[in-house]
């Protein structure tokens, strides 16, 4: 495979499981997902489904209990103690939900950039501080240079954050809830500031969020439930009948390698499915029935359940 044909973030299988109290809690169970290096996608998911788990692993601050894990070249389920520094330092960047966790608190915006150029040290040093005045000024928060982060906005701080995340020139970028404390108006101005350092730096970035709003900024967003991937939503934009170009989204489930997929529990509901179904092969799509028997009373067999095209 060319290097060129890797995708920036892979996981295969992807398990982890905690222990608590001698209870084993599957937080991940065999989780696949593919992002193409310059994708901007979002990671949604009910409150336990995995996410948080995910990006701990992503982040290279837990290990996965099986399955595979790659991230801008690395392996991060072989990944010894160097590599996981040298991998954290140059080749990602995070910004976390809590504001206090991405920034120094009594250091400047243009001071929180310049540590981080300091501890990542791949910047030469007479490059820094143009770089730090580009990367604030592209995020349109330049002339903020000098305040402390008790002295700016939460959207401001998470801009800031963006840019502390990006010193370090990662190739790939993880942010955890990024506008989770956030108005609309801020959250906003934080998911265009990403959309376009994503642009400019050919950034491949993974957004964990609760966030509906985030759908608009993304080309894909990915739903997890129960630790697996279970829907993705694909954006495009594509010129009608008039010749106005209009933004067009399309749900899919995704089928994994076993050929297993998730029925959305809005259909398994509405119809009632449950414990086990019939599946039959038609010419161009499988069909979903209730498996009940006359016998077992309810609903008969020969209703129709959903087809799956
Ligand atoms: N360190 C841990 N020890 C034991 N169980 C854990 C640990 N971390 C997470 N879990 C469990 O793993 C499951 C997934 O948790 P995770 O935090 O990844 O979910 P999440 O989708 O990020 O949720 P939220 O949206 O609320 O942050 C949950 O059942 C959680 O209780």
């Amino acid at each position: 495979m060319t290097a060129l044909a890797e995708p920036d973030i892979l996981c295969s299988e992807l398990v982890r499981i905690f222990t608590a109290q001698g209870v084993e809690v599957q937080a991940l169970q065999g989780l696949d997902l593919r992002v193409e290096r310059g994708e901007l996608v979002a990671l949604v998911g009910a409150s336990g489904s995995g996410k948080s788990t995910l990006l701990g692993i992503l982040a290279g601050l837990d290990t996965p209990t099986a399955g595979v894990a790659q991230v801008a070249g690395h392996d991060l389920t072989t990944m010894g103690r160097r590599e996981r520094i040298a991998y954290r330092r140059r080749s990602v960047g995070f910004i976390w939900q809590q504001t206090s966790r991405n920034l120094v608190g009594y250091l400047t915006a243009a001071e929180n950039i310049a540590l981080a150029h300091l501890v990542a040290g791949v910047v030469p040093r007479r490059e820094r501080a143009s770089r730090a005045a580009g990367l604030l000024e592209l995020l349109g928060i330049g002339e903020l240079a000098d305040r402390r982060p008790a002295e700016l906005s939460g959207g401001q701080q998470q801009r800031v954050a963006l840019a502390v995340a990006l010193a370090n020139g990662p190739r790939v970028l993880l942010a955890d809830e990024p506008t989770g404390e956030l108005d609309e108006t801020s959250s906003a101005q934080v998911l265009e500031a990403m959309e376009t350092v994503g642009r400019e730096h050919g950034l491949t970035t993974l957004v964990v969020t609760h966030d509906g709003a985030v759908a608009e900024h993304v080309d894909r967003t990915i739903r997890i439930r129960d630790g697996r991937t279970s829907t993705e939503v694909l954006r495009s934009t594509r010129t009608d009948a008039e010749g106005a170009r209009v933004r067009v989204a399309e749900e899919f489930a995704v089928l994994d390698r076993a050929g297993r997929l998730q029925l959305p529990a809005e259909f398994t509901g509405a119809l009632g499915l449950r414990d086990r179904v019939r599946l039959s092969l038609e010419p161009d799509h499988i069909q979903v029935r209730q498996g009940r028997s006359h016998g077992q009373g309810g609903q008969g067999e020969r209703q129709d359940g959903e087809d799956a095209r």
